[in-house]
């Protein structure tokens, strides 16, 4: 039980890597989540999930290239999520990149805690429910957030424990960011616009990195570990080392994204949403706990400069299509996390006009 053991749990910061060390048999009750918020853990991932599967080494097909962006286009669309292999990652650098991850949460609470903090606008931070302040309910996930482009400027402000993690994460961001850069381009010719359009704004932009840990819970049907959100930028590229992600589908409907070796997941987020005048849209995903194995994921985000404004591009505004979001940038999202609870109003849903 948790008095028997000498472990301080700090008042203003629930981990739930302490909780899981501590040996807890049921989640405290302010992981509890109303009964029609918790989650469906019944619900499989199918092997022949729909989710669209893109093979990026076709984007260097002459003619096939054109196939892959209606693909990405469709996927996009329907799914605002797809699957990706064959991105000339060697799968050693993500593996790499998930061991940094995974003995960063190893290490003693002790040299986590310095790094500790509720505001979302420090460019290295350790947390774990998304907002202290202000969520109700808390999560099953901690996690480290940094800055990661370019290398150069953030990469010395990352952990130096484990030995690995600057080396091995510093590869992997910029492997990300290079790929994102790539569909980002795939993307836009989906949209009928030039590959290269807003490449200089990529290249120049911010990459975040999530690197969550969703260490074993009790009663993974009570709690969840991340809430139902939208990611605010361009797009996420996802590793995850077993399933635990779900995405809403059109319908409403919570669909299990499966672990396939080699696939690497592709989120549509806010920004493109905006600059797409909403043919596309930002996926609604959650992650769910695990009674048997700790969960890994590393999500690196993609978007444009701090203060950069997003903004439907002209060319997809029209009388048939008129303009339906507001103008925002990645600091307007962080203003409006540090302000509300994730749980209550998504950012996306402030900028929408119609
Ligand atoms: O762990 C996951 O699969 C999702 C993580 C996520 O949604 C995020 O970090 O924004
Ligand atoms: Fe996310």
């Amino acid at each position: 039980m948790a008095e028997e053991k000498d472990v301080v749990v700090p008042t203003t910061f629930t981990s739930a890597v302490i909780l899981t060390e501590m040996g807890l048999s049921h989640v405290p009750k302010r992981f509890i989540l109303p009964v029609s918020q918790r989650p469906n853990l019944n619900v499989k991932p199918s092997p022949n999930t729909s989710l669209p599967l893109v093979d990026l080494a076709l984007l260097h097909h002459n003619t096939l290239r054109s196939h892959v962006i209606d693909e990405i286009g469709l996927a996009c669309k329907e799914f605002g999520i797809f699957q990706v292999i064959n991105c000339g990652i060697p799968s050693s650098l993500i593996e790499g990149a998930m061991d940094a991850a995974s003995e960063f949460f190893n290490l003693p609470v002790e040299e986590k805690m310095p790094l500790m903090s509720d505001d979302v606008k420090k460019p290295v931070r350790y947390g774990t429910s998304l907002n202290h302040v202000e969520d109700t309910v808390y999560f099953w996930r901690d996690f480290l957030k940094h800055y990661s482009h370019p290398l150069s400027k953030w990469v010395n402000s990352w952990p130096s424990n484990p030995p690995q993690y600057r080396e091995n994460m510093g590869k992997y961001a910029e492997a990300m960011h290079k790929l994102s850069i790539e569909l980002m381009g795939a993307i836009f010719e989906s949209l009928g616009l030039m590959p290269k359009y807003l490449k200089d704004e990529m290249e120049e932009g911010m990459q975040v990195m999530a690197v969550n840990c969703y260490p074993t819970c009790p009663e993974p049907e009570l709690a969840l570990g991340i809430p139902p959100h939208t990611d605010y930028g361009c797009l996420t590229i996802l590793s995850q080392n077993c399933q635990g992600l779900q995405v809403k589908d059109r319908e409403g409907t919570w669909v299990p994204v499966p672990t396939v070796d080699g696939v690497l997941l592709v989120h549509v987020g806010d920004h493109l949403e905006v600059m797409s005048n909403g043919r596309y849209k930002s996926v609604v995903h959650r992650a769910t706990g695990n009674a048997e194995k700790r969960r890994i994921s590393i999500a690196s985000l993609h978007s444009f400069a701090m203060e950069k404004k997003v903004r439907p591009v002209p060319e997809l505004v029209d009388d048939q299509h008129p303009k339906a979001y507001g103008d925002i940038s990645f600091k307007d999202f962080l203003d409006f996390l540090s302000r509300h609870a994730i749980t209550k109003k998504t950012f996306i849903e402030t900028v929408r006009l119609i």
